[in-house]
């Protein structure tokens, strides 16, 4: 292990409390600068890898390179070098927002000129200029999340771990969060960050997707949705969604069928066609608006392989 490119190293990664199994043997490499998601559903081992990676946890089994350094013994190293962010923004809602950011300044040794400069950086960076004297507990969602944000990187980590720091704000604070992101990996910072939103993760480079404690896959989005599923989804319009899906549920050429967007994704067996799935629907008395050949979704492909997992497994 120690490929100069990596900011971190993950080699047969295990973590057990007591008997419960909830990090299973997992390994993986984050190239610097890039962004790297981790999708699972809750419960699924994220936010224990996340643990891990800062040193806060020992792995039961494996082990973990870190901007160079070991998980399990150069802690104190790992910590001042890395940003982290949660769900939970851990910050100071009495305060004001310069206050929050001096306040996690003076937690890194940062003062003085140095801090000016730092605060300056990220008031710009987090759209907050102009809001320096408000009080936290009154800023919005989108605010607080970016001010958590600021405070995470006040002491320029080149390593980001980001757990879930999308929940609870509205798709345009999430939007403009992922251009900070993006800027922030454009000058070189690594980012991880773990998302149960399947939109979000298609904004990273690469994903891996969890499914309790399990890595069922471990790519980029575009090759995931090209090279997982096999079979045809198709995207189908009709004058009855529920009963259509309801009716495809019941063909055994069809592998799966759910609600997407205004209309329906179905799986279907290779070698099924669309001719016969129009005339099947129309058996059923259902009207078809539209029916075509699409490429999956990363819902889809995560939809797939969840399928395949418990079907291994049962
Ligand atoms: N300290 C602990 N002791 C015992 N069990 C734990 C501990 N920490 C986590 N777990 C269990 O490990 C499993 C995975 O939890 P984890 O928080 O890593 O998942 P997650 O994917 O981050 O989910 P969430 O989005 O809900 O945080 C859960 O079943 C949780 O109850």
């Amino acid at each position: 292990m120690g490929n100069a490119e990596n900011a971190i190293e993950i080699r047969n990664l295990t973590k057990k409390f007591g008997e419960h199994l909830v990090v299973d043997n997992i390994s993986f490499d984050v190239k610097k600068g890039e962004v790297f998601g981790f999708l699972g559903p809750n419960g699924s081992g994220k936010t224990t890898v996340i643990r891990m990676l800062m040193g806060l946890i020992s792995p039961t089994l494996g082990t973990g390179r870190v901007l160079g350094w070991d998980i399990a013994l150069d802690q104190e190293k790992l910590r001042s070098a890395i940003g982290y962010m949660s769900q939970k923004f851990s910050l100071y809602e009495d305060l004001t927002v310069e206050e929050n950011l001096n306040f996690y300044g003076g937690a890194y040794g940062i003062y003085g000129k140095k801090l000016a400069e730092e605060k300056k950086r990220i008031l710009t960076m987090a759209d907050l200029v102009g809001r320096e004297k408000m009080i936290t507990g009154n800023l919005s969602g989108g605010w607080k999340q970016r001010l958590a944000l600021g405070c995470a990187i006040i002491h320029r980590p080149r390593l980001l771990l980001l757990d879930e720091p999308t929940g609870g704000v509205d798709p345009i604070a999430r939007r403009q969060f992922w251009d900070v992101i993006y800027n922030l990996s454009r000058e070189g910072v690594t980012i991880l960050v773990t998302t149960h939103y399947m939109d979000e993760a298609e904004h990273c480079n690469t994903i891996g997707i969890l499914y309790y404690g399990n890595m069922l896959s471990l790519d980029t989005p575009n090759k995931m949705k090209e090279e997982i599923i096999q079979g045809d989804i198709i995207e189908i319009l009709t004058d009855d969604t529920l009963k259509s899906i309801d009716a495809l549920k019941l063909h055994e050429q069809v592998k799966d069928a759910a609600v997407y967007g205004a209309g329906i994704h179905a799986l279907l067996e290779p070698g099924f066609s669309l001719d016969q799935l129009h005339d099947y629907l129309k058996e059923h008395d259902i009207e078809v608006y539209n029916m075509e050949k699409v490429l999956p979704s990363l819902e889809d492909v995560f939809v797939f392989l969840v399928e395949n997992e418990k079907r291994a497994n049962r």
